[in-house]
Order: structure tokens, then C-alpha cells, then sequence
């Protein structure tokens, strides 16, 4: 996909308003800047920023279409990937979970900078979030799918969707987890890398029994 591929892509899909535009360029721009400071996406893929890493987030979105209501939590957000984008593109409020104080402040700074009354980031480790009941759960490059479900499960509920951006991998890691976690799992290809995938999942829950 190439760069004006990808901001078509995202036109038709969400008949963005210029408003909307300015927010996403004003989201890349100071993403951009940022590099100076900090390591927030790979150097080779700057040129392709909108195809790579816009698109690669906004794909996620339909796919979590059948939600219910309630808060989208993005785990591991570092640049705001794809919590901001999310926050930018859909009126759904979203939680963002950051370890690092560098990046945690990064994105402070894009939701005040951008007005994204619906962003809000927790500055601390997942496994430290205080039980929710999340609607959706992303999770882009944050963990291998048996610890990222570990961390996560008590920010969920049978009805939560999963949308889970995977490499090559996507296959393996679902095998390795199943082994431990049971519920509906698929695997959706990426518009973005025919090489990669996206797991969606739902009604996730752990195969262990509970030792009475
Ligand atoms: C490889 S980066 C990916 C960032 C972003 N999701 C993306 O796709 O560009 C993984 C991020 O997860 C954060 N992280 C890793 N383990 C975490 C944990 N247990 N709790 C919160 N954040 C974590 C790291 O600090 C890092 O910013």
C-alpha cells in the first residue's frame, strides 16, 4: 500500500472530515518531531508512515464494529499506536496503558495538544490497571498472545472484543494460547502487510480450573 493508497483507504472507510484530516496530520507531525527525542517507530518506517502505522491502526476499527458500548483500553500504546488513531477516527472513549514515563508523557501531550476529550492514558504496567470491563482490547506489538491475555484478563468480560495486530506469527502464538485460553478466536489478514495478521477474539477465558 502505498502512501496516497493509504490516506484513500482511510477516506472511504471513514469519510474523514477536515477536521478529522487536520487531527491525523497533526498527529503524524508531532510524531515526527518526537523521533528527535525518542525511538517511537522504526526509523524505516517513517517515509511510510500513513500506510505502516496510520492505516495499520485505523484497520482495527471496523473489526471491532460488533462492540457493545463502553471503553476501548489500548495496551502497551508507546506513540499512541493504535490508541490515537482510534481516538481520532471514533467518538468511543479510550484508555491508553503506558510503563514509560517518556512516552507516557508523549502522550499526555498529543491528547491535550489534539483536544481528544475521549483520551486518557494510565501511566503505570497492565497487570496493575485496576479491574474493568472493557468493550475492547487492543494490543499492537505489546506482548506474545499467552502473556498479553495473562496481563489483560481482569480488564475484560465474555462479551469484550479482542483485536490483536500480529506478524507472521499470528498462527503460532494463537496455538501456544489455546492451549491455556479458550473462546472464539479468528484470524483476519492485514490490509496493510499481506504478511501479517490480526487475531480477533472474543469471549476469552482460562482453561484452568479453579482449585476449590
Ligand atoms: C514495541 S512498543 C509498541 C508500541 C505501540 N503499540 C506501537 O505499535 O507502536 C511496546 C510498548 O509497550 C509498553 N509495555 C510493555 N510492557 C508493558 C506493560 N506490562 N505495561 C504497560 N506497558 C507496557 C512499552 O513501554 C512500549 O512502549
Amino acid at each position: 500500500m502505498t502512501e496516497d493508497e493509504a490516506r484513500q483507504w482511510l477516506q472511504e472507510r471513514f469519510d474523514v472530515s477536515r477536521g478529522t484530516w487536520d487531527r491525523l496530520e497533526g498527529y503524524v507531525a508531532i510524531l515526527l518531531a518526537e523521533m528527535e527525542r525518542q525511538n517511537l517507530i522504526a526509523e524505516s518506517t517513517r517515509p511510510h508512515i500513513w500506510a505502516r502505522h496510520i492505516v495499520d491502526s485505523a484497520q482495527l476499527i471496523p473489526l471491532a464494529s460488533a462492540a457493545g458500548e463502553g471503553q476501548w483500553i489500548d495496551l502497551g500504546s508507546g506513540a499512541g499506536l493504535p490508541g490515537i488513531v482510534v481516538a481520532i477516527l471514533t467518538d468511543r472513549p479510550i484508555q491508553m496503558v503506558e510503563s514509560r514515563r517518556k512516552r507516557i508523557d508523549f502522550l499526555n501531550g498529543v491528547i491535550d495538544e489534539l483536544g481528544l476529550a475521549g483520551a486518557s492514558v494510565f501511566g503505570g504496567r497492565v497487570e496493575t490497571v485496576p479491574a474493568a470491563k472493557a468493550a475492547i482490547i487492543s494490543a499492537r506489538a505489546y506482548a506474545p498472545l499467552p502473556r498479553l491475555l495473562d496481563s489483560a484478563i481482569h480488564l475484560s468480560t465474555e462479551k469484550t472484543i479482542w483485536v490483536l495486530p500480529k506478524g507472521r506469527n499470528a498462527q503460532n502464538e494463537l496455538e501456544v494460547a489455546t492451549r491455556t485460553w479458550q473462546g472464539t478466536f479468528h484470524v483476519e489478514h492485514s490490509v496493510t502487510d499481506a504478511d501479517s495478521a490480526i487475531i480477533v477474539a472474543q469471549a476469552v477465558r482460562s482453561r484452568r480450573k479453579v482449585r476449590g
